[in-house]
Protein backbone atom coordinates (compact mmCIF):
# COMPACT_ATOMS: atom_id res chain seq x y z
CA UNK A 1 0.00 0.00 0.00
CA UNK A 2 2.12 2.72 -1.03
CA UNK A 3 1.90 5.82 -0.87
CA UNK A 4 0.17 7.94 -3.89
CA UNK A 5 1.71 11.27 -3.37
CA UNK A 6 5.37 10.13 -5.03
CA UNK A 7 6.73 9.82 -1.58
CA UNK A 8 8.37 6.75 -0.07
CA UNK A 9 7.52 7.64 3.86
CA UNK A 10 4.85 9.90 5.51
CA UNK A 11 6.47 12.33 8.04
CA UNK A 12 4.19 13.37 10.35
CA UNK A 13 5.17 16.19 12.66
CA UNK A 14 4.12 15.88 16.53
CA UNK A 15 5.66 18.51 18.10
CA UNK A 16 2.33 20.67 18.74
CA UNK A 17 1.24 17.52 20.41
CA UNK A 18 3.91 15.58 22.09
CA UNK A 19 5.92 18.67 22.41
CA UNK A 20 2.70 19.86 24.67
CA UNK A 21 4.31 17.22 27.72
CA UNK A 22 8.01 19.55 27.12
CA UNK A 23 5.96 22.58 27.64
CA UNK A 24 3.65 21.41 30.43
CA UNK A 25 0.35 22.26 27.94
CA UNK A 26 1.03 25.85 27.54
CA UNK A 27 0.64 26.38 23.84
CA UNK A 28 -1.29 29.44 22.49
CA UNK A 29 -2.99 30.21 19.09
CA UNK A 30 0.16 32.21 18.52
CA UNK A 31 2.30 29.04 18.92
CA UNK A 32 0.48 26.66 17.06
CA UNK A 33 -0.26 29.13 13.93
CA UNK A 34 3.44 30.05 13.54
CA UNK A 35 4.66 26.30 13.77
CA UNK A 36 1.85 25.04 11.39
CA UNK A 37 2.56 27.65 9.16
CA UNK A 38 6.56 27.03 8.97
CA UNK A 39 5.92 22.94 8.74
CA UNK A 40 3.22 23.38 6.01
CA UNK A 41 6.02 26.01 4.11
CA UNK A 42 8.40 23.12 4.96
CA UNK A 43 5.98 20.49 2.88
CA UNK A 44 5.43 18.48 6.41
CA UNK A 45 2.43 16.35 5.20
CA UNK A 46 0.62 16.28 8.50
CA UNK A 47 0.86 17.96 11.90
CA UNK A 48 -0.67 16.66 14.74
CA UNK A 49 -2.42 18.95 17.53
CA UNK A 50 -3.94 18.37 20.85
CA UNK A 51 -3.01 17.94 24.74
CA UNK A 52 0.57 15.94 25.12
CA UNK A 53 -2.25 13.44 26.95
CA UNK A 54 -4.41 13.62 24.02
CA UNK A 55 -8.13 15.07 23.80
CA UNK A 56 -9.74 15.71 27.08
CA UNK A 57 -5.88 15.42 28.46
CA UNK A 58 -6.34 18.54 30.34
CA UNK A 59 -7.11 17.53 33.77
CA UNK A 60 -5.52 17.41 37.47
CA UNK A 61 -3.81 14.23 36.65
CA UNK A 62 -1.99 15.19 32.85
CA UNK A 63 -1.99 18.81 33.84
CA UNK A 64 -4.56 21.72 32.86
CA UNK A 65 -3.90 23.37 28.73
CA UNK A 66 -3.57 27.18 28.55
CA UNK A 67 -6.03 27.08 25.41
CA UNK A 68 -8.16 24.11 24.81
CA UNK A 69 -7.38 22.21 22.38
CA UNK A 70 -9.99 22.20 19.95
CA UNK A 71 -9.38 26.33 19.48
CA UNK A 72 -5.74 24.79 18.86
CA UNK A 73 -7.39 22.52 16.10
CA UNK A 74 -9.16 24.69 14.90
CA UNK A 75 -6.27 27.14 14.61
CA UNK A 76 -4.38 24.78 12.97
CA UNK A 77 -6.95 24.31 10.36
CA UNK A 78 -7.25 27.67 9.12
CA UNK A 79 -3.59 27.72 9.11
CA UNK A 80 -2.33 24.70 7.00
CA UNK A 81 -2.56 25.13 3.43
CA UNK A 82 -1.60 21.93 2.41
CA UNK A 83 -0.63 19.91 5.49
CA UNK A 84 -3.34 17.71 6.82
CA UNK A 85 -4.00 18.39 10.92
CA UNK A 86 -4.03 15.26 13.02
CA UNK A 87 -5.10 14.70 16.68
CA UNK A 88 -4.73 11.89 19.25
CA UNK A 89 -6.90 10.50 21.73
CA UNK A 90 -6.27 8.07 24.10
CA UNK A 91 -10.01 6.21 25.02
CA UNK A 92 -10.89 6.84 28.59
CA UNK A 93 -8.82 10.66 28.68
CA UNK A 94 -11.01 11.70 25.78
CA UNK A 95 -14.50 10.21 24.41
CA UNK A 96 -16.02 9.66 21.04
CA UNK A 97 -17.67 13.58 21.54
CA UNK A 98 -13.99 14.83 21.38
CA UNK A 99 -13.76 12.87 18.08
CA UNK A 100 -16.70 14.28 16.67
CA UNK A 101 -15.56 17.61 17.81
CA UNK A 102 -12.18 17.72 16.10
CA UNK A 103 -13.53 16.26 12.97
CA UNK A 104 -15.92 19.42 13.46
CA UNK A 105 -12.79 21.50 13.84
CA UNK A 106 -11.53 20.47 10.57
CA UNK A 107 -8.78 17.55 11.57
CA UNK A 108 -8.76 14.78 9.12
CA UNK A 109 -6.30 12.28 10.41
CA UNK A 110 -7.50 10.57 13.99
CA UNK A 111 -5.16 8.92 15.93
CA UNK A 112 -5.83 6.31 18.89
CA UNK A 113 -3.26 5.10 21.44
CA UNK A 114 -3.37 2.35 23.41
CA UNK A 115 -1.23 0.34 25.91
CA UNK A 116 0.33 -2.29 23.52
CA UNK A 117 -1.08 -4.98 25.09
CA UNK A 118 -4.76 -3.18 24.92
CA UNK A 119 -5.82 -2.61 21.29
CA UNK A 120 -9.38 -4.23 21.72
CA UNK A 121 -10.47 -1.01 23.63
CA UNK A 122 -10.08 1.29 20.35
CA UNK A 123 -12.39 -0.67 18.04
CA UNK A 124 -15.21 1.54 18.63
CA UNK A 125 -12.92 4.90 18.30
CA UNK A 126 -11.41 3.60 14.70
CA UNK A 127 -15.30 2.58 13.56
CA UNK A 128 -16.76 6.14 14.56
CA UNK A 129 -13.81 7.80 12.88
CA UNK A 130 -14.23 5.68 9.73
CA UNK A 131 -17.72 6.68 9.87
CA UNK A 132 -17.10 10.44 10.23
CA UNK A 133 -14.64 10.02 6.74
CA UNK A 134 -11.41 10.34 9.14
CA UNK A 135 -8.06 8.90 8.22
CA UNK A 136 -7.26 6.25 11.05
CA UNK A 137 -3.72 5.41 12.99
CA UNK A 138 -3.44 3.15 15.69
CA UNK A 139 -0.67 3.86 18.59
CA UNK A 140 0.37 0.98 20.16
CA UNK A 141 2.07 2.21 22.85
CA UNK A 142 5.25 1.48 24.69
CA UNK A 143 5.95 -1.53 22.74
CA UNK A 144 10.00 -2.31 23.80
CA UNK A 145 7.33 -3.81 26.46
CA UNK A 146 5.86 -6.67 23.83
CA UNK A 147 7.48 -8.94 21.69
CA UNK A 148 6.74 -9.04 18.10
CA UNK A 149 4.36 -11.22 17.57
CA UNK A 150 2.76 -10.37 20.46
CA UNK A 151 2.46 -6.65 19.28
CA UNK A 152 1.37 -8.28 15.79
CA UNK A 153 -1.55 -9.91 16.88
CA UNK A 154 -3.01 -6.13 18.30
CA UNK A 155 -2.13 -4.34 15.44
CA UNK A 156 -4.27 -6.88 13.54
CA UNK A 157 -7.54 -6.11 16.23
CA UNK A 158 -6.84 -2.28 15.51
CA UNK A 159 -6.44 -2.84 11.47
CA UNK A 160 -9.88 -4.95 12.02
CA UNK A 161 -11.36 -2.38 13.47
CA UNK A 162 -10.88 0.14 10.62
CA UNK A 163 -7.06 1.50 11.49
CA UNK A 164 -5.73 2.06 7.99
CA UNK A 165 -1.97 2.68 9.84
CA UNK A 166 -0.38 0.91 13.03
CA UNK A 167 2.42 2.18 14.70
CA UNK A 168 5.09 0.66 16.67
CA UNK A 169 4.84 3.73 19.06
CA UNK A 170 8.57 3.78 21.39
CA UNK A 171 7.04 5.89 24.09
CA UNK A 172 9.87 5.04 26.80
CA UNK A 173 12.33 5.42 23.48
CA UNK A 174 13.56 2.12 24.96
CA UNK A 175 14.01 0.39 21.42
CA UNK A 176 17.28 -0.71 19.68
CA UNK A 177 17.40 -0.78 16.36
CA UNK A 178 16.86 -4.18 15.58
CA UNK A 179 14.31 -4.49 18.22
CA UNK A 180 12.35 -1.60 16.20
CA UNK A 181 12.79 -3.37 12.72
CA UNK A 182 11.85 -7.00 13.95
CA UNK A 183 8.57 -5.43 15.46
CA UNK A 184 7.87 -3.17 12.25
CA UNK A 185 8.85 -6.33 10.24
CA UNK A 186 6.46 -8.38 11.93
CA UNK A 187 3.05 -6.11 11.78
CA UNK A 188 3.76 -5.49 7.75
CA UNK A 189 4.06 -9.57 7.73
CA UNK A 190 0.58 -9.45 9.81
CA UNK A 191 -1.27 -6.36 7.93
CA UNK A 192 0.02 -7.35 4.49
CA UNK A 193 -2.35 -4.85 2.43
CA UNK A 194 -4.88 -4.42 5.21
CA UNK A 195 -2.83 -1.28 6.87
CA UNK A 196 0.25 0.12 6.56
CA UNK A 197 2.80 0.49 9.44
CA UNK A 198 4.48 3.55 11.05
CA UNK A 199 7.13 4.21 13.94
CA UNK A 200 6.95 7.02 16.10
CA UNK A 201 10.67 7.16 18.02
CA UNK A 202 11.59 9.00 21.38
CA UNK A 203 14.97 10.23 21.71
CA UNK A 204 15.59 8.80 25.36
CA UNK A 205 19.18 6.38 23.73
CA UNK A 206 19.91 9.02 20.79
CA UNK A 207 18.55 6.55 18.34
CA UNK A 208 15.26 8.15 16.92
CA UNK A 209 16.74 8.82 13.61
CA UNK A 210 18.67 5.65 13.36
CA UNK A 211 15.83 3.87 14.34
CA UNK A 212 13.34 5.82 12.04
CA UNK A 213 15.43 4.80 9.11
CA UNK A 214 14.84 0.89 10.17
CA UNK A 215 11.47 1.39 10.70
CA UNK A 216 11.24 2.37 6.73
CA UNK A 217 13.95 -0.07 5.92
CA UNK A 218 11.91 -2.83 7.78
CA UNK A 219 8.81 -1.42 5.62
CA UNK A 220 7.24 1.10 7.75
CA UNK A 221 5.82 4.02 5.52
CA UNK A 222 4.81 6.54 7.87
CA UNK A 223 7.02 7.94 10.54
CA UNK A 224 6.95 10.37 13.41
CA UNK A 225 8.86 13.21 14.56
CA UNK A 226 9.02 16.10 15.92
CA UNK A 227 10.87 20.00 15.09
CA UNK A 228 13.66 20.11 16.96
CA UNK A 229 12.67 17.11 18.48
CA UNK A 230 10.02 19.14 20.93
CA UNK A 231 8.71 16.15 22.52
CA UNK A 232 8.31 14.34 25.82
CA UNK A 233 11.42 13.03 27.57
CA UNK A 234 14.55 13.83 25.32
CA UNK A 235 12.36 14.29 22.84
CA UNK A 236 11.21 12.86 19.72
CA UNK A 237 13.08 11.49 16.52
CA UNK A 238 13.95 15.68 14.57
CA UNK A 239 12.13 15.81 11.73
CA UNK A 240 14.62 18.11 10.61
CA UNK A 241 17.42 15.63 10.70
CA UNK A 242 15.10 12.84 9.65
CA UNK A 243 14.18 14.75 6.46
CA UNK A 244 18.00 15.38 5.94
CA UNK A 245 19.29 11.72 6.49
CA UNK A 246 16.48 10.30 4.49
CA UNK A 247 17.23 12.57 1.38
CA UNK A 248 20.93 11.37 1.86
CA UNK A 249 19.43 7.59 1.35
CA UNK A 250 17.26 8.94 -1.52
CA UNK A 251 14.38 8.15 0.74
CA UNK A 252 11.34 10.39 -0.56
CA UNK A 253 9.51 12.51 2.57
CA UNK A 254 8.55 15.65 0.37
CA UNK A 255 10.14 18.03 2.98
CA UNK A 256 12.26 20.67 2.32
CA UNK A 257 15.69 19.67 4.28
CA UNK A 258 16.91 23.75 4.10
CA UNK A 259 13.36 25.17 5.19
CA UNK A 260 13.05 22.51 8.28
CA UNK A 261 15.99 23.17 9.39
CA UNK A 262 15.23 27.14 9.50
CA UNK A 263 12.22 25.97 10.57
CA UNK A 264 13.63 23.98 13.87
CA UNK A 265 16.01 27.52 14.77
CA UNK A 266 13.56 30.19 13.96
CA UNK A 267 10.10 29.06 14.99
CA UNK A 268 9.98 26.05 17.07
CA UNK A 269 13.09 26.87 19.10
CA UNK A 270 11.64 30.30 20.43
CA UNK A 271 8.11 28.73 22.24
CA UNK A 272 9.88 25.88 23.62
CA UNK A 273 10.66 26.09 27.49
CA UNK A 274 13.89 24.99 26.87
CA UNK A 275 15.88 22.52 24.79
CA UNK A 276 14.81 18.83 24.79
CA UNK A 277 17.84 17.34 26.47
CA UNK A 278 19.14 13.90 26.71
CA UNK A 279 20.38 14.21 30.34
CA UNK A 280 20.33 12.23 32.96
CA UNK A 281 16.94 12.06 33.46
CA UNK A 282 15.92 11.55 30.05
CA UNK A 283 18.98 8.81 29.54
CA UNK A 284 17.38 6.39 32.80
CA UNK A 285 14.09 6.66 30.82
CA UNK A 286 15.48 4.86 27.70
CA UNK A 287 17.70 2.89 30.03
CA UNK A 288 14.92 1.21 32.60
CA UNK A 289 11.85 1.70 29.90
CA UNK A 290 9.73 4.76 31.64
CA UNK A 291 6.74 6.08 29.32
CA UNK A 292 8.26 10.02 28.02
CA UNK A 293 5.60 11.61 29.17
CA UNK A 294 6.55 10.64 33.31
CA UNK A 295 9.75 13.02 33.15
CA UNK A 296 7.62 16.01 34.40
CA UNK A 297 5.31 14.32 36.76
CA UNK A 298 8.76 12.74 38.29
CA UNK A 299 10.45 15.96 38.58
CA UNK A 300 8.10 17.52 40.20
CA UNK A 301 7.49 14.49 42.70
CA UNK A 302 11.32 14.76 42.99
CA UNK A 303 10.92 18.49 44.24
CA UNK A 304 8.38 17.89 46.27
CA UNK A 305 9.57 15.36 48.23
CA UNK A 306 13.09 15.66 48.41
CA UNK A 307 14.34 12.65 46.34
CA UNK A 308 15.96 11.53 43.54
CA UNK A 309 14.33 12.01 40.13
CA UNK A 310 16.51 9.00 38.72
CA UNK A 311 15.63 6.53 41.49
CA UNK A 312 11.28 7.57 40.98
CA UNK A 313 11.90 6.64 37.08
CA UNK A 314 13.77 3.14 38.28
CA UNK A 315 11.41 2.28 39.97
CA UNK A 316 8.87 2.86 37.66
CA UNK A 317 11.00 0.83 35.30
CA UNK A 318 10.94 -1.98 37.48
CA UNK A 319 6.70 -1.49 38.32
CA UNK A 320 6.53 -1.29 34.49
CA UNK A 321 3.79 1.81 34.54
CA UNK A 322 1.62 2.23 31.59
CA UNK A 323 0.20 5.66 30.63
CA UNK A 324 -2.46 6.61 33.53
CA UNK A 325 -0.59 5.68 36.39
CA UNK A 326 1.13 9.03 36.84
CA UNK A 327 -0.24 8.96 40.71
CA UNK A 328 2.19 6.39 41.55
CA UNK A 329 5.26 8.14 40.77
CA UNK A 330 3.76 9.98 43.84
CA UNK A 331 3.69 6.92 45.85
CA UNK A 332 7.08 5.81 44.77
CA UNK A 333 8.26 9.66 46.13
CA UNK A 334 6.63 9.25 49.10
CA UNK A 335 8.47 5.55 49.50
CA UNK A 336 11.23 7.18 48.77
CA UNK A 337 11.49 9.83 51.31
CA UNK A 338 10.48 7.67 53.93
CA UNK A 339 13.64 5.32 53.56
C1 LIG B 1 0.19 10.16 26.57
C2 LIG B 1 0.23 9.82 25.14
C3 LIG B 1 1.64 9.58 24.71
O1 LIG B 1 2.41 10.76 24.90
C4 LIG B 1 1.63 9.12 23.28
C5 LIG B 1 3.01 9.07 22.76
O2 LIG B 1 3.43 9.97 22.06
C6 LIG B 1 3.91 7.99 23.16
O3 LIG B 1 3.45 7.01 23.77
O4 LIG B 1 5.10 8.12 22.85
MN1 LIG C 1 5.59 10.14 22.06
Amino acid sequence: MPHSAGLDVRVTDSSLRDGSHAKRHRFTAEDVRAVVAALDDAGVPVVEVAHGDGLGGSSFTYGFSHTPEQTLIRTAVETAKRARIAFLMLPGVGVRDDIREAAGNGASVCRIATHCTEADIAVQHFGLARDLGLETVGFLMMAHSSPPEALARQARIMADAGCQCVYVVDSAGALVMDQVGDRVAALVAELGGDAQVGFHGHENLGLGVANSVIAVRAGALQIDGSTRRFGAGAGNTPVEAFAAVADRLGIRTGIDVVKIIDAAEDVVRPIMDGECLLDRMALTMGYAGVYSSFLRHAERQAARYGVSGVEILVEAGRRKLVGGQEDQLIEIAVELAGR
